[in-house]
């Protein structure tokens, strides 16, 4: 059924469902239906009810055409309660967020009512029939959430189970676990523990360890039982699932990449790695990263960054300071090691990341129902939430040092595009295919990417696009399906093309180009300080090539950046009043000198290392 379609019955009603035991009063109201035939404009019923569980509301409406608004507000003393909106057209209930996930939906909604067989409603209907909250008084956080935009971003007031996959996002914990990872092993895994405890180069307690004196995988091949057949019995705890999804990822890497480390260390480059996984690894892992939804490889979310802190006092949640890694590679557990550092910078940067959300989803909404102020107002959070991420990303240089990188670098490296796994590595009792997979990367980050979907950065048509392209596979279900969903209804709302359309917006949109500009252009001086001066190895550890791939993207933005600038030129200068905010000009002398700038060093890094490597894809 199809916008403007009429309904065949006079019947429209919605029913709230609440969480708690609270009295609440509730209007619903009925408004500007388009096109009514019969009934008054407006209807409005007031009920006042101390529910427990569910509240109805009904309007006879007659033959109407579809396409209206039903506005029901929910209150107790003041408050904006969480309560999920159901349609009911004709004889079937839909639930407002239709299309959403069941798995999703169970979570949220344990009492929703079965829907009935109807052969008159097409399921889309509810999209068609717009049902908004209050605006007013629904948080920033939750209001975009049952609004036009039809993926389900979790909020602080959501219903999370153990079944709940760690990275799904929402508006409080934004792109990082929706709880803090689990830091230890149920008892089976004894035999894993005991190994990563041993592994590190230099251990917990200051002893050196046996990366360092090259022991590890004999010891792998000596003492590691097969534990697969333990993997399947905790399948049920999503939390536990990803901990032993991180913690066979970290013995993986290792044992694959740790004759390059020796080499490595005595100032060879880096050699082949190992090229078979005994099945003592290869088979749990496979089995649980099939369940925990990742590749049979250490991720940058699901294990190496955003999935390797425990908090040291709970209490003070996610501060930088109270911030331990669970596993490393290098240091034992020292917070203060580079590699501690490289990892806890990440999750500085990304605990920002709800705002982020928010914002993008607000401003999503805004474009989709042509609102400029929800625009600009989701515009202005997402511009608060880069500036405070690229704050962050700036303590790099203190926190992980250049000179410290490359030690712990040589673990993160993955198969794909890498010379030391030239033809693949087997995974023994799995397949005697080769596998291959890319490294760790920031690139599978989702902060970056919500950005380039949401503006609508396009990328230049090159294969180095491609391998952007092809990160997106090693990021967790949910960030993926997110990021989707983001990418396809900016399109749907012409983003760019709706902030153009006026010199505040076209400003904003601007502003948050810059703040892409910024964080990439940092990227690459970290590639320059922390890479370029210390290894030849062409390749990162994402296996994208190491001198031209980021430039690709910070060219485009770059490039956007100066398509844009006329559209700004009668924008309002509240954004630009406030201190330390630089104005449009200033930014566009920095982005011509720094499309100058980037085109002579990659050509100067290029000839230095003998021209720009060939590029695989995948
Ligand atoms: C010492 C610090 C860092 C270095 C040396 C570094 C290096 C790199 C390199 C070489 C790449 C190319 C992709 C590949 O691995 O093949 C990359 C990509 C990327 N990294 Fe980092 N990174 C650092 C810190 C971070 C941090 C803190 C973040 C925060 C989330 C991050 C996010 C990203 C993103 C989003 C990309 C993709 C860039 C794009 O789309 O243009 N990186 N990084």
């Amino acid at each position: 059924m199809a916008h403007g379609d009429r309904l065949p019955y006079g019947s429209l009603q919605a029913r709230v469902y609440f969480d708690d035991n609270k009295p609440y009063t509730v209007t619903s109201r009925l408004r500007r239906l388009l096109d009514q035939i019969k009934p008054p404009d407006q209807i409005e019923d007031l009920i006042q009810k101390t529910i427990g569980d569910f509240l109805e509301v009904q309007h006879n409406i007659g033959e109407v055409k579809i396409g209206g608004t039903l506005k029901i507000t929910a209150r107790s003393q003041n408050e904006v309660v969480p309560g999920f909106p159901f349609a009911k057209i004709d004889s079937t209930w839909h639930y407002i967020e239709e299309g959403l996930e069941d798995r999703t939906k169970k979570v949220l909604d344990p009492t929703a009512p079965p829907s009935t067989p109807n052969t008159n409603i097409n399921v889309e209907l509810p999209w068609e029939l717009e049902i908004e909250w209050d605006k007013e008084d629904v948080p920033t956080s939750t209001k975009a959430i049952r609004s036009e935009f039809p993926f389900l971003v979790l909020d602080a007031n959501s219903i999370i189970s153990t079944s709940t996959p760690p990275f799904t996002v929402s508006t409080h914990r934004g792109f990082l676990p929706i709880s803090d990872p689990p830091f230890t092993l149920p008892p089976p895994f004894a035999p894993l523990e005991s190994l990563l405890c041993r592994m590190p180069i230099v251990t917990i307690d200051g002893t050196p360890g046996l990366l360092s004196s090259g022991k590890l995988g004999e010891t792998v091949e000596n003492e590691l039982p097969d534990l697969s057949g333990e993997v399947e019995k905790f399948k049920g705890d999503a939390g536990i699932m990803n901990a032993i999804y991180r913690d066979y990822s970290f013995l993986l890497s290792a044992y694959l990449l740790e004759p390059c480390h020796q080499r490595f260390v005595r100032g060879e480059g880096y050699g082949l790695g190992r090229q078979r996984l005994p099945v003592v690894i290869a088979k749990p892992m496979v089995k649980v990263a099939e369940i925990a939804g990742f590749k049979p490889f250490m991720e940058y979310a699901g294990s190496y960054a955003l999935y390797n802190y425990r908090l040291e006092d709970p209490s003070f949640g996610l501060a930088y300071s109270n911030l331990r890694l669970v596993r490393a590679f290098e240091q034992g557990l020292n917070p203060s090691s580079s590699e501690a550092g490289f990892v806890f910078v990440h999750i500085a940067m990304v605990s920002h990341s709800g705002l982020l959300i928010s914002g993008a989803v607000e401003a999503l909404n805004g474009a989709l129902t042509s609102n400029r102020i929800r625009f600009d107002t989701g515009m202005e959070d997402l511009l608060t939430a880069l500036k405070k991420i690229n704050q962050v990303m700036d303590t790099m240089w203190n926190k992980s040092k250049p000179n410290g990188y490359n030690t712990f670098r040589t673990f993160i490296f993955g198969i794909t595009s890498q010379s030391m796994f030239p033809n693949g590595v087997v995974y023994e009792g799995v397949s005697e295919e080769p596998m291959s997979f890319r490294g760790e990367s920031g690139a599978n980050d989702s902060m970056i990417p919500l950005c380039d979907n949401l503006l609508q950065i396009k990328m230049p048509d090159t294969p180095l696009t491609e391998i952007l392209q092809d990160f997106r596979q090693y990021r967790p279900g949910n960030h993926r399906e997110f990021l989707q969903a983001v990418k396809d209804h900016s399109e749907k709302a012409s983003v760019r093309q709706f902030a153009l359309e006026y010199p505040t917006s076209a400003e904003l949109y601007l502003r948050a180009l810059d703040y892409a500009r910024e964080f990439r252009w940092r990227h690459w001086c970290f590639t320059r300080e922390y890479i370029l001066k210390f290894s030849k190895h062409p390749t990162a550890t994402g296996g994208s090539p190491i001198v031209t791939w980021l430039p690709n993207q910070l060219q485009a933005v770059l490039a956007l950046m100066v398509q844009v600038e006329p559209y700004c030129s009668n924008a309002s200068v509240s954004v630009s009043d406030s201190p330390g905010v630089k104005d449009i000009q200033e930014i566009m002398d920095l982005v011509r000198s720094q499309q100058v700038t980037l085109t002579k060093e990659v050509a100067k890094y290029s000839a230095e290392r003998g021209g720009a490597p060939s590029v695989r894809t995948s």
